[in-house]
């Protein structure tokens, strides 16, 4: 039943404030500006909801969602999921800025002048960038150095398509779309983005079908925006009748370093003609914790922040302690102590617990991890698995064998079940006859898939069990069917780690239920970079390494290291502790140079300091 804009309201009992509600409702291009916890992202979440059930996205219309985390856009989708019907909810794209950009390339390919056309099977660059020094040096210039490589890694997009004729960028274009005999075609998702532009630019129909197929766009973590991503957005719906919402939150701008392009938000009020949105609420984090918030924002802008609590806190709520060693391995059996107290004594779930560290996870967390794990908590560096967790052909195979291990895992079975009957095209299929042939046809491969597990005994048997159960869905219609496994290799990498992580967790407990469970770290206390760790929330947040060493450029950017200071400890909902340990393995440290962070510590007022 469609529900009148004007009647439409929250669902799950949740209040919006007034400014939310307006922001939700509000059909033309707007900026929503809040803090940490403000409830952005639910913000996202709710307008979805209301845009498809008033039928302002009109069908068969569609909304494109773009996150910059892979973690960020399945959760977005989770979250609308949880609260429309499937036909409504398909009609809900969420993605990141990376698979638009790749989704457009991948489909349009053929549409490129032969010159920028690249292999079909081309790969992504490797995270050093390994092959993009390889192209380079083919031309003779060597970057053996971290400035070199910056320097001709931005000037390789500096550019937009075609390049000048003759230049050097042309000849490591040509390069990496191609390859060689040695070398595949490989590009970098900057490159891919500026060869969407490029599709988009030179192909009216396509950019109108992209303008018909979504008549709203929204953009979260906006301030992290580059300026690529940004041109690749006006390039698709300026001055057109989608409409866009972005949100975000300039003092946790902290992607300068990767081109976030730093006049963002006035850029886009002023192209876009857009209304600008403040919500003054805080739903995340405890009173005292907030008190932190404000003065940190003093340090970053001009204008005061007064965050105001969800009711749900009292009014000293919340835990902030700075803890002092001389040695890490006193620290690191204190923070362990600490954790077993709080999943004890004050009913938190380990995976509500996270330790962050500014940089190098495992330079800072080994001991942390050694000493849990004498106290039998599990404790990973959470980097590897965020991204694989939210992988579709991840949740197909795992639930495949949920559902075969346990035949009373509704969720899992109903998860399987659905997407055999979408890659089958059964979805208005009528005829019960047809359905119950087909159920009998999974539940017979799952039987299989059980006997087969069971009779595992080394990491090659797994593969050839997972290239088994993804040749039952059908590979070609898992492509078909989840758009980024179109292109290339990336599908079976991503079965290749997670055979290997299951298979090693399978070693560990001998039981393959609770080695998924494992996997998904459903037991366990996630230690990340506050990079890493932006838009997710903890009950209790430990901030370890909190030194000059860990924030070894401060002085060179003070701005946007304690952005990333305030994204880390505006992760936590009510208790949060720093760390600082004069000796951390062979060296030592000071907190000198970041005096600045510790003073606005102490100036909230809230922080105690204890010498352990
Ligand atoms: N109106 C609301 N009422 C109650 N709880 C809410 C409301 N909006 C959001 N929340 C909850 O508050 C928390 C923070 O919300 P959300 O993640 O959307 O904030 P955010 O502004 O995107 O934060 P950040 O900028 O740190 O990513 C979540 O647990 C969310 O479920």
């Amino acid at each position: 039943m469609v529900v009148s804009l004007k009647e439409w309201q929250p669902t799950d009992g949740l209040v919006l404030e007034d400014e939310a509600l307006k922001a939700v409702k509000d059909l033309k291009n707007s900026l929503v500006v809040a803090g940490p916890g403000a409830g952005k992202t639910e913000l996202l979440a709710q307008k979805a909801c209301c845009l498809l059930e008033t039928n302002s996205c009109n069908n068969p219309k569609r909304i494109l969602a773009i996150s910059f985390k892979k973690d960020a856009a399945s959760n977005l989708k989770e979250r609308v999921s949880l609260r429309l019907s499937n036909q409504l909810e398909n009609r809900f794209t969420s993605q990141t800025f990376d698979s638009f950009a790749k989704s457009i390339l991948d489909r349009f390919l053929s549409a490129l002048p032969e010159e920028y056309r690249p292999n079909k099977d081309y790969e992504i660059v490797d995270k050093q960038q390994n092959e993009i020094v390889k192209a380079f040096a083919k031309y003779n210039v060597f970057l053996n150095n971290k400035h070199l490589k910056k320097y001709y890694f931005n000037y390789l997009i500096s550019e937009k398509l075609p390049v000048e004729k003759g230049s050097l960028n042309e000849n490591v274009w040509k390069f990496l779309l191609r390859g060689d005999e040695n070398n595949k075609a490989t590009l970098s998702f900057p490159m891919i983005t500026l060869l969407a532009i490029y599709i988009l630019e030179n192909n009216p129909l396509i950019l109108m079908s992209l303008r018909e197929t979504y008549s709203h766009l929204f953009l979260d973590e906006f301030q992290d925006t580059t300026g690529l991503q940004y041109e690749l957005v006006s390039v698709c719906f300026i001055n057109t009748n989608t409409s866009i919402t972005a949100v975000g939150d300039n003092r946790q701008r902290i992607m300068i370093w990767a081109g976030a392009k730093r006049d963002i938000f006035e850029s886009y009020k002023h192209d876009f003609k857009s209304i600008e949105y403040t919500l003054k609420m805080n739903h995340r984090s405890a009173p005292r914790l907030l008190e932190i918030q404000k003065i940190v924002n003093n340090y970053l802008q001009d204008s005061p922040f007064t965050p105001i609590p969800n009711p749900k806190w009292s009014k000293n709520d919340g835990i902030a302690e700075i803890w002092y060693f001389s040695d890490s391995k006193n620290e690191a059996k204190m923070i362990a102590l600490k954790i077993k107290d709080l999943i004890q004594n004050y009913n938190v779930c380990a995976n509500d617990i996270c330790i962050i560290v500014k940089q190098t996870v495992d330079k800072y967390a080994k001991s942390i991890v050694e000493e849990l794990r004498i106290l039998n908590i599990n404790a990973r560096n959470e980097t590897v698995f965020q991204d694989l967790l939210k992988e579709d052909v991840v949740h197909l195979i795992i639930n495949t064998l949920k559902s075969a291990l346990d035949t009373s895992n509704s969720n899992s079975w109903l998860s399987i079940w659905n997407s055999k009957i979408f890659f089958e095209g059964m979805q208005g299929t009528k005829n019960e006859y047809i359905f119950d042939k087909l159920r009998e046809e999974v539940k017979q491969s799952l039987k299989i898939i059980l006997g087969k597990l069971s009779s595992v005994t080394s990491v090659d048997e797994l593969r050839m069990l997972f290239i088994e159960i993804i040749n039952f869905y059908d590979l070609n219609k898992i492509r078909k069917y989840y758009p980024q496994y179109s292109q290339g290799t990336y599908i079976n990498k991503l079965r290749e780690n997670l055979e290997e992580y299951l298979y090693q967790y399978f070693q560990e407990t001998n039981d393959w239920l609770l080695a998924i469970s494992v996997f998904e770290g459903k037991d366990s206390i996630p230690i990340m970079t506050i990079h890493k760790s932006k838009g997710l929330e903890y009950e209790s947040v430990f901030f370890i390494g909190f030194d000059d060493k860990a924030f070894w450029s401060f002085s060179e950017q003070e701005q946007e290291d304690t952005c990333t200071f305030f994204v880390g400890l505006s992760r936590a909902k009510r208790y949060l502790y720093f760390t600082f340990s004069e000796k951390r393995q062979w060296t030592y440290c000071s907190n000198k140079n970041i005096s600045i962070l510790y003073q606005m510590l102490s100036e909230s007022k809230v922080v105690e300091e204890l010498n352990l």
